[in-house]
């Protein structure tokens, strides 16, 4: 499955809610215009079996499913791919492991050399943030918007931005240079499908 040019990336919030809360919470999300998933848990109690499970719902609706930080939890579930941080190992490993189709995406957080690097690596896509604070993610550190126009110039893959992005935000990131926008409190912090379909305006509005 081929990674989408644009759109809203919503990451999953399974803290404190059962596999089937996930599941039905990620299709609410689908439905409402999500155009691809990350599979994102810290404190997984059954990884593999709600990975299985959102891979077959995000393929019910045509959208790629990828594990974040595990190449492993990637292989051992057929997902379509992964997204790696500084601490979650190189492309050229991941490549290797899951193949020439796989997705693999990667943060570069504020930092536009390291993702020419990634995409000349072989990065499926490059993610910059947090640009808002995060309540997801309250360490994260800020990246600048100049940095998705400087990115933007020299880099062909697609560029997601992420961190407290809401619909009311979304739209700077977008003009400056963002092709897809990574959510999860502004998704999944409400009901998932009206919350999702209040930033397609903003992907709308790019195509207008
Ligand atoms: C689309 C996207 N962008 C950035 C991240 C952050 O990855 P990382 O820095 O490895 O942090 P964790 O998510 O693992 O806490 C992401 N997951 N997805
Ligand atoms: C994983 C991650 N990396 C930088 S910010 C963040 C969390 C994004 O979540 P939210 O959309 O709720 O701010
Ligand atoms: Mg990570």
């Amino acid at each position: 499955m081929k990674f989408p040019r644009q759109g809203l990336y919503a990451i999953t919030q399974p803290e404190n809610k059962t596999i089937t809360q996930v599941v039905k919470d990620v299709e609410a999300a689908l439905r409402g215009g999500a155009t691809v998933i990350q599979y994102r848990d810290k404190d997984p109690l059954d990884a593999p079996q709600l990975a299985n499970l959102l891979l077959d719902v995000c393929h019910a609706y045509d959208a790629p499913l990828l594990i974040n930080d595990s190449v492993e939890l990637a292989l051992t579930v057929g997902a379509d791919g992964v997204h790696l941080g500084r601490d979650d190992g190189e492309i050229a490993a991941a490549r290797r492991l899951l193949g020439a189709d796989a997705i693999i995406g990667v943060s570069c957080y504020n930092d536009v050399k390291k993702a020419q690097a990634m995409a000349a690596a072989g990065a499926d896509y490059v993610a910059f943030g947090r640009f808002f604070p995060s309540g997801s993610k309250p360490l994260a550190a800020a990246a600048e918007i100049i940095s998705l126009q400087r990115a933007k110039q020299s880099i062909n893959v697609p560029i997601v931005a992420i961190g407290g992005i809401l619909p009311e935000n979304g739209g700077q990131l977008l003009a400056a240079g963002a092709d897809l926008l990574a959510v999860i409190g502004g998704v999944f912090d409400h009901e998932p499908e009206s919350a999702a379909r209040a930033y397609q305006a903003l992907f709308n509005h790019q195509r207008e």
